[in-house]
């Protein structure tokens, strides 16, 4: 069993970091309407000093079923690759996240992925019930997701299913953003809080799009002019 008070000092300070981001940025969660209860979770991955010869990967995530109002850097759990609480501090009793798995297996399979985030956000499972892609109809939607955002295979939680349906859907694509069909949306990115914008992003689109196609089938932007919305939105976009 690993414990986190005899790894090396500064990978002791960056789990801290790590915790703190994690903890603060699940207040996004509610606050862009992207949860009911707790039916949402957040998690990045620990950035471990190059220097820190065997020490194992390392992510943050919530407890499981604990009130966001009630998270905090002290309760943010830390697991292994392989999504195995260390000894981390907490209570032996407070378990990671239901989704555990699924975000180590991205982890493990995607190694430019720094952070993983799910959400039942509605408009985004309601697009996940369905089994149907989100058309790229929006220039919003070029320049975040580089085309439309995908469905992943109907997976049970609990082991590496959904993991595998993330990883398997998102390598064909450069959304950040997959439906896990009949399920619901997991985001990726660069830290917890690029894969947290995804997520919002992901349910302001599938919003948009479910109210234009109200009035009938909204067209799809050309391939070439999304390839270069991308682009800009990517490189040169902001500060
Ligand atoms: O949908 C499910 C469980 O079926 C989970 O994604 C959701 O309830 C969040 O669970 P956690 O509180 O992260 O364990």
């Amino acid at each position: 069993m690993i414990r986190l008070s005899e790894l090396p000092s500064d990978v002791q300070e960056s789990v801290a970091r790590t915790r703190e981001k994690v903890a603060a940025l699940h207040a996004e969660l509610p606050r862009n309407e992207l949860v009911v209860w707790t039916a949402g979770n957040v998690s990045e991955r620990v950035q471990i000093p190059p220097d820190a010869d065997g020490v194992p990967g390392l992510f943050v995530i919530k407890p499981s079923g604990v009130s966001y109002d009630e998270l905090a850097a002290e309760n943010m759990v830390v697991c292994t690759l392989d999504g195995e609480k260390i000894e981390d501090g907490t209570p032996d009793r407070l378990r990671p996240s239901s989704d555990t798995a699924a975000h180590a297996y991205v982890y493990r399979h995607m190694d430019g992925v720094g952070g993983v985030v799910h959400t039942h956000s509605t408009y985004a499972t309601a697009w996940a019930a369905r089994s149907e892609a989100i058309p790229c109809v929006l220039t919003m939607m070029a320049d975040e997701f580089g085309g439309d955002i995908p469905v992943g295979p109907f997976a049970l939680i609990g082991d590496d299913s959904i993991g595998r349906g993330i990883v398997e859907t998102l390598r064909g694509s450069r959304s950040p953003a997959v439906l896990m069909a009949q399920h619901g949306p997991f985001t990726i990115g660069a830290d917890a809080k690029a894969a947290v914008k995804a997520a919002v992003m992901c349910e302001e689109v599938a919003r948009t799009v479910h109210f234009a196609r109200a009035y009938g089938e909204p067209p799809r932007i050309d391939q070439e002019q999304i390839d270069s919305l991308f682009d800009r939105y990517q490189n040169v976009y902001g500060q």
